[in-house]
């Protein structure tokens, strides 16, 4: 990487500000799966290790610039200190104000401060100026190791580095040369499955990348909304209109390209989005009015299956179904089952779809789990990443 990294600096006294991105999957309080924080955890214990004071900055969630307690980072401090016995580690109640500067200030060298959820403030997301340099305040030296926040452009990932010697942590070394070196010359056939709920999000990252995929498999929520502009109703399903010309546009460009843009072609409905919803498979084009599409049907694992088979590259972001409801999981343990048994590169990015290979205990199959999906996705595509861009560059 052409970026400095915190082993470029000399940390003896001083204080680091530290963004990670410790937006995990939560149930409630209790984080259900803690991969994020960890892959922090060496980055965290080199600056302590070398005589700096840590001020840890994060959001969780999409909490739309108000205070809610439901996307507190509390339960997130709680754990890290169970990960880090013996060190010292503080929250603050807010990100910027009197409580974050005088607990940064009163932070001796050896100890760690994280912050409440940058996110309760809309400041974050505009990339205010004087909000990042609010932020830099808390610190004497900026560090970004938050690979699954890279790509967006927000005051704690981009704006800040206008303030403070910035450089890398190494998770975001690691993320970048790890993905920049299996994805620079792919095994091919090189094939990429999307899912999960962030459509317009991602959807328009697709563009770039089927031109550089042999096979494009769409899953989960994703799926739903190219379902819809081919006509078939979804019911009540999770869809996003503002995305149509988006994916009609894909679906031209995948037909032109002679690319295979799979869709699945049967799927699990269920009444309600609860866990023991009554829920049965039908065939696309069959969605009962009322009814929710809540994962991929059988007969689409098994076409996925046979695709994913012959792989010799596989990229993964968002889950096939809504796999933190058993009953919706099998869809995405399935296509997880057949990215494992793949023999050539796997990786698989995203917070979610980490959570769901750790939960069917398939992790260490993968040549790479990445704690990005969204910033993967975009990494992929070719972009350059905001949250790296603002990094100093190596002389
Ligand atoms: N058919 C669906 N309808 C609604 N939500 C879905 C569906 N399929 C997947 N999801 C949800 O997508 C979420 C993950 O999406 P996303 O955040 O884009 O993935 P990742 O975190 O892996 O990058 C999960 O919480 C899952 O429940
Ligand atoms: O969870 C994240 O991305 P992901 O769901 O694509 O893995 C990142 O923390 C970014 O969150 P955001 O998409 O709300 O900016
Ligand atoms: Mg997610």
């Amino acid at each position: 990487m052409d970026k400095l990294t915190i082993r470029d600096v000399d940390w003896q006294g001083k204080r680091a500000l530290v963004r990670v991105d410790f937006n995990v999957p939560m149930d409630g309080e209790t984080i259900t799966d803690d991969t994020r924080i960890r892959a922090a955890l060496p980055t965290i214990r080199y600056l302590l290790d070398h005589g700096a004071s840590v001020v840890l900055m994060s959001h969780l969630g999409r909490p739309k610039g108000e205070r809610n307690l439901k996307y507190s980072l509390r339960p997130v401090a709680r754990h890290l200190q169970a990960l880090l016995p013996g060190t010292d580690i503080r929250f603050a109640e807010d990100c910027v104000g009197e409580a974050a500067t005088a607990a940064a200030q009163a932070l001796p060298s050896g100890a760690v401060l994280l912050l409440e959820n940058l996110r309760f403030h809309k400041e974050e997301e505009k990339n205010d100026e004087s909000f990042a340099r609010q932020l830099a305040q808390l610190g004497d030296v900026y560090v970004n190791d938050a690979f699954g926040s890279a790509h967006r452009a927000h005051a704690s990932t981009a704006g800040v580095a206008k303030f403070l010697p910035a450089v890398a942590g190494f998770l975001m070394e690691k993320e970048i040369s790890v993905m920049g070196g299996a994805l620079a010359n792919p095994a091919r056939p090189f094939v990429a499955i999307i899912g999960g709920a962030k459509v317009s999000d991602k959807i328009g990252v697709l563009k770039n990348l089927l031109p550089k995929v042999d096979a494009l498999i769409i899953g989960g929520g994703m799926a739903n909304t190219f379902l819809a502009v081919q006509g078939h109703t979804m019911g009540k399903s999770l869809v996003e209109p503002e995305a149509f010309d988006t994916a009609r546009a894909l679906l031209q460009q995948a037909g032109s390209l002679g690319k295979p843009l799979l869709l699945p072609v049967d799927l699990v409905v269920a009444e309600a989005f609860a866990a023991d919803a009554p829920h049965a498979v039908y065939p696309v084009g069959q969605v009962p009015q009322d009814g929710m599409a809540l994962d991929i049907g059988p007969a689409t694992v098994e076409r996925y299956r046979q695709t994913i088979a012959g792989a010799k590259t596989v990229i993964w972001n968002g889950p096939m179904g809504v796999f933190e409801m058993p009953a919706f999981a099998r869809g995405t343990i399935a296509i997880a089952e057949a990215v494992a048994a793949v023999n050539g590169v796997t990786i698989i990015g995203g917070g979610d779809s980490v959570a769901a290979v750790e939960q069917a205990g398939l992790a260490d199959k993968m040549t790479h789990v990445s704690t990005g999906g969204g910033a993967s996705l975009e990494f992929l595509e070719g972009r350059e990443l905001p949250g790296v861009a603002a990094l100093r560059d190596r002389a």
